[in-house]
């Protein structure tokens, strides 16, 4: 797995660094040769233009200067004034000694200059803006970034692209889209979610020292970034010797006269997620709409309430149904409710393996008053307890509903309150958003986040019901409940990726990712096992 390190942890490891004898000049010197090396391993590098800021990220960018032009790369480096008037000293050193070294510079060029050079050029390096970044883009550099972007030149951007957060992930205004980002010891959170998502191309970590990797470990990652190989401890062996019962039993609750699709997508997922028996309780009022669009799930009638929502009736009938499950869902369609909140409860006081979704979650925020990190002893049990709410749902469960989180550290930060005041292992956050994070009490883990088509009306009832399938299927004996979840997420995106090749880019809808479940989830084992035979893109 790869740590994840907020921004101003990274400053604390530059420091640590310098105090094992790797000084920042140093760090600045091997920070320009990593992205000159990166940028080389392009192909076809004759031209090369650098565009500098007026920091420490422009030093790389002369850094990275000198060490193109010592490979006979023909360097121009564009900088808004001249090397002697930089103010920074590290800064100002380097540009010097990279024109020293025969670096040419053009200084503060028109828009034409700057477009011509560029369509001159083979790569730029984005050297602009790194983690110094703060507001909104200032000239000349909002100028030359859309210079960059409209020039279709390949874009290697240094640390981070210029005009991003590389702590929140938002580009508030211009921004640098990238082909590659080399960014320097470890990843930082902006890369990886929102506008990073967007801009970032694939990800290279240069770890400049042989001491950062412990380091960085040691500043307090704020999550991991996994790699396919990681799963390799949460997947279930293959094998032959099974019946239905043997591949774990799901019960899904869900459902209102309003809401009739979203239990049966979570159902239909936990099928082909793997689970050999599911079970679907709906209000009695749907069952036969209900029944008619899964053949092969039994759907169970609950008391329903005049609205056409489950009525508090049903609570002894869920509660015995999920004493025989291996896991429950429930969530999907339900709406809140005096019945649901009830129903909810009870599955909460229930020792069966348990994933919260949709309004599930709306009805521990109601119980809760919005304050679920006030009330420990609601989540507090000795069995896997699964939580999956978006960015709005987690805001409601944490008295943020006004405001909810807007990055994903945000997301974490919101996400560890919860796990935080439970303190137990046996529950996971699995908050959702332009990426993902699976909080537990020891660590966020971040799958590889799926293609836009996720974003989908129903996707997340797919996702719920992946969960509670792969929880079926351990029988709740799993020894890394995140990490699980960050399978069932990767499963989840890479189904949504094969739905893609059949239905286009726009055309998926989450029951196109549900009948490709089966083939991702044997294709994403073999990816595991084999991890050396797939030469994918798992930076991104
Ligand atoms: N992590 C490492 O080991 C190393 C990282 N290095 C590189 O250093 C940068 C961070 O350098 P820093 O000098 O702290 O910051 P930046 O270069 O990113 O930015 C500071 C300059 O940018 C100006 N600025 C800030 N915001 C804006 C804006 N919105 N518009 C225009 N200009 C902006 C800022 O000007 P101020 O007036 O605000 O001060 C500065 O001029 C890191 O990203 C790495 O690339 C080192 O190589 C060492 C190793
Ligand atoms: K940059």
């Amino acid at each position: 797995m790869q740590p994840v390190l907020n921004v101003e942890d990274v400053k604390r490891v530059e420091v640590a660094l310098t105090r094992v004898g790797v000084s920042i000049s140093e760090l600045m010197h091997r920070a320009g040769c990593a992205a000159a090396q990166e940028a080389l391993a392009l192909g076809d590098v004759q031209n090369a233009v650098i565009l500098a800021g007026m920091g420490n990220n422009g030093g790389d960018g002369w850094v990275a200067a000198e060490a193109l032009l010592a490979h006979g790369v023909n360097v121009k480096v564009v900088t808004p004034i001249e090397p002697d008037q930089l103010s920074g000293d590290l800064a100002r050193q380097v540009a010097q000694r990279a024109v020293r070294a025969g670096v040419s510079t053009l200084v503060g060029p028109s828009r034409d200059e700057l477009e011509g050079l560029l369509s001159a050029s083979d790569v730029a390096l984005d050297c602009m803006l790194g983690t110094g970044f703060h507001g909104d883009v200032r000239a000349p550099f909002d100028i030359w970034i859309d210079c960059v972007n409209s020039s279709g030149v390949r874009v290697v951007a240094v640390d981070v692209p210029s005009g991003l957060s590389a702590q929140t992930g938002h580009a508030p205004g211009a921004c640098v889209v990238a082909d590659l980002t080399v960014t320097m010891l470890c990843l930082k959170p902006g890369l990886l979610a929102d506008d990073g998502r967007d801009v970032c191309g694939s990800i290279v970590v240069a770890p400049l020292a042989e001491q950062t990797e412990q380091i960085v470990v040691e500043a307090d990652p704020v999550a991991w970034r996994t790699d396919l190989e990681d799963y390799l401890d949460v997947m279930a062996p293959p094998t032959t010797a099974v019946d239905k019962f043997s591949r774990g039993s799901v019960l899904v609750v869900g459902g209102s006269s309003r809401f009739v699709g979203a239990p049966i997508l979570a159902a239909r997922a936990a099928a082909r997620a793997g689970a050999g028996y599911v079970t679907l309780a709906v209000p009695s009022c749907i069952v036969p709409q209900v029944q008619a669009h899964v053949l092969e799930i039994p759907v169970v009638g609950l008391p329903c309430d005049e609205d056409g929502t489950i009525s508090k009736d049903a609570v002894p009938i869920v509660t015995k149904l999920a004493e025989k499950r291996s896991a429950v869902l429930a969530g999907p369609g339900m709406r809140v409710s005096g019945g649901t909140v009830a129903v909810v409860s009870a599955l909460l006081a229930s020792p069966t393996p348990l994933v919260l979704d949709a309004d599930a979650l709306n009805c521990i925020a109601r119980l809760t008053s919005g304050k679920l990190q006030d009330f420990p002893e609601i989540l507090r049990r000795s069995t896997p307890l699964v939580l999956t709410p978006h960015r709005r749902e987690l805001g409601r469960l944490v008295g943020k509903e006004e405001n909810p989180p807007a990055s994903l550290v945000d997301q974490l930060e919101d996400a560890r309150k919860i796990v935080w005041s439970d303190g137990g292992s046996e529950l996971v956050v699995v908050a959702k958003g332009t990426a993902t994070g699976c909080v537990g009490v020891e660590q966020a883990i971040l799958p590889k986040p799926g293609p836009a088509a996720l974003a989908t009306a129903g996707s997340g009832d797919v996702l719920g019901g992946i969960i509670a399938s792969k929880l079926a299927q351990t029988y709740g004996r799993v020894d890394n409940l995140p990490l699980l979840c960050a399978l069932s997420c990767e499963l989840h995106g890479y189904a949504a990726t094969l739905a893609m090749e059949r239905m286009g880019s726009r055309g998926v809808m989450a029951s196109d990712i549900i009948d490709e479940l089966g083939i991702a989830d044997d294709a994403l084992g073999e990816r595991v096992t084999f991890p050396d035979a797939d030469n994918g893109d798992e930076n991104n």
